[in-house]
């Protein structure tokens, strides 16, 4: 049995997590180079938390600067076994408009300029990302947004693209006609990272803009998502809270097998495994090593 402790990670507008009782900040370092910010612990309810800002305060970090690897590392130093990803996206469909959550269950990855593994040379794993959301955690999130009365959709695919700039309209339109339901630019790797550190996963995505493609609507810009995500960052809040409010104690296992990702998945033999990145493997793959 493994105690539960609930994840946050906050986008675009959400650099605070009002609700969060007995909260400390700590500076956990990281082998895996500087965090977005300090950790915000606390708990809500019997739960605790853990709240974490990717892009840091005063929103310091653009999405290719992000350092993924040492957030989930530290989220994972700090017991995180299930982590909810906020993020502001662009809608890639009519009916998701502006202050509608999407959640997603599959990413693609269109990123090129990231650190996207924490295993490499003289360590090497490949984990299963076929289904990279957990289904439980997911379900929590339907439910406390029904609860809430936040109109929202489960299930879709969320596009993540390199940026910082928005899309050029072909490119919309060949998100669009691909299938994709939503675009942002940080839920990749986050989701990988999580999954080979063996942390449920689920992404909250608030829809901010009709990015460029909508006929009858503005091309995305700054001013238009931030309106968007500060006017969603109390209904965020009020998630939050009722999910870590119902949390079980004990974390759930994941049906799709997150929490023990790395049975079976590092290929690299014991006598030829590179003692320093395995040290710095202590906290994401310590239960394997
Ligand atoms: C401010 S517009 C672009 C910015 O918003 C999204 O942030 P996040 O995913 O962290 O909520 C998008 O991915 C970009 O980083
Ligand atoms: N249209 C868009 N494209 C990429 N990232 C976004 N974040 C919010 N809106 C976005």
């Amino acid at each position: 049995m493994t105690k539960a402790v609930l994840g946050i990670i906050g986008g675009s507008g959400v650099y605070n997590l009002p609700g969060l009782e007995d909260m400390r900040e700590e500076r956990i370092a990281s082998p895996w180079g500087e965090p977005s910010d300090t950790l915000r612990i606390g708990r809500i309810g019997q739960t605790k938390v853990v709240f974490l800002p990717r892009h840091g305060r005063g929103h310091f970090y653009s999405p290719s600067d992000i350092n993924y690897r040492a957030n989930i590392d530290v989220l994972k130093r700090a017991g995180v076994t299930d982590l909810i990803s906020v993020s502001a996206c662009g809608s890639l469909r009519a009916e998701f408009y502006p202050g509608f959550f999407v959640l997603v269950d599959q990413f693609v990855d269109r990123t090129f300029r990231r650190e996207t593994s924490f295993f490499g040379r003289g360590c090497a794993a490949h984990v299963p990302m076929a289904h990279p959301v957990g289904p439980k955690l997911q379900q929590r999130i339907a439910d406390a947004a029904s609860a809430e009365d936040i109109p929202f959709h489960q299930g879709g695919t969320y596009v993540c693209i390199e940026g910082p700039q928005f899309s050029t309209y072909a490119e919309s339109m060949t998100y669009k006609g691909l299938g994709y339901d939503v675009i942002g630019m940080t839920a990749m790797p986050e989701a990988k990272l999580a999954r080979e550190a063996e942390i449920t996963y689920a992404t909250v995505a608030m829809v901010t803009d009709f990015d460029c493609w909508h006929p009858e609507h503005d091309d995305v810009d700054v001013a238009a998502v931030v309106a968007v995500a500060q006017q969603n960052a109390s209904k965020v809040a009020g998630l939050i809270a009722r999910i870590a409010r119902d949390f079980p104690a004990e974390h759930e296992p994941c049906p799709n097998r997150s929490d023990r990702a790395l049975d079976g998945a590092i290929m690299t033999a014991p006598s030829v495994r590179d003692p320093e990145l395995l040290k710095k493997l202590d906290a994401v793959a310590g239960r394997v090593l």
